[in-house]
């Protein structure tokens, strides 16, 4: 799957709600009610982090919940790439982007969400074949600020700025346009999944889903 298709593929899951909530999930066991919530929320893209070993049993799980799409977030090495494909992860998120990253994702077919902020890390993934990016650490990177400045002489990218956002600082990101969604774990705090309070994070969802 060539770089231009996984950028239509990300677009399209990028434009099926205004927020893709970023999950840091330690037990497995928190899956699917975390899943359904969310989905239930008005949020079916879901991006699990590659960051704790439960990670890949809790994408097997989430990818079995009706009407999610579920994807692995810290994507950064061939090996991760596969993992997470073989968990049943539908695309990858990246921080950043190398070439072996996205051969890799090429090879498997698997879509990949690749972080670029700087003009030239977006020229670079624009001449591997990328056009929809993920824009990050969105506030420390300049936040809305250089989203409007860069989509100046590159308005042919789109973005999906995460890190820092807030259910407060999202629809100025939102109202950009060159952003399609937003990510961020503000939806899903650690105690609520802990706690199993899935109402408390299916409130969140909804008004997530309510910023579009
Ligand atoms: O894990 C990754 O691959 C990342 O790139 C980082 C996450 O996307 C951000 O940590 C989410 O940002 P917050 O909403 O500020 O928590």
């Amino acid at each position: 799957m060539t770089p231009e298709i996984q950028s239509q593929k990300s677009r399209a899951l990028c434009q099926l709600a205004p927020v893709i909530p970023v999950l840091v999930v330690k037990d497995a066991t928190k899956a699917e009610g975390l899943a359904t919530a969310l989905v239930a929320g008005g949020l079916p893209v879901l991006e699990v982090t590659l960051r704790t070993p439960a990670a890949l049993d809790v994408i097997r799980e989430m990818a079995k919940v009706t009407g999610g799409h579920v994807g692995a977030g810290t994507v950064l090495t061939p090996d991760d790439a596969k993992r997470a494909k073989d968990a049943g992860a539908s695309f990858a998120v990246s921080p950043g982007l190398t070439e072996t990253l996205a051969r890799a994702c090429a090879d498997i077919d698997l879509p990949l969400l690749p972080g670029a902020v700087t003009a030239s890390e977006v020229m670079r993934a624009m001449e591997l074949g990328y056009s929809m990016l993920k824009f990050f650490p969105a506030e420390a990177a300049g936040g809305t600020k250089s989203l409007k400045a860069i989509g100046a002489p590159l308005p042919q990218v789109s973005f999906c700025p995460t890190g820092g956002i807030t259910l407060a600082s999202a629809p100025e990101y939102l109202s950009l346009p060159n952003v399609i969604c937003v990510g961020g774990s503000w939806i899903s705090p650690d105690a609520d999944v802990a706690e199993g309070n899935w109402q408390a994070i299916e409130t969140r969802a909804r008004e997530a889903f309510g910023l579009r």
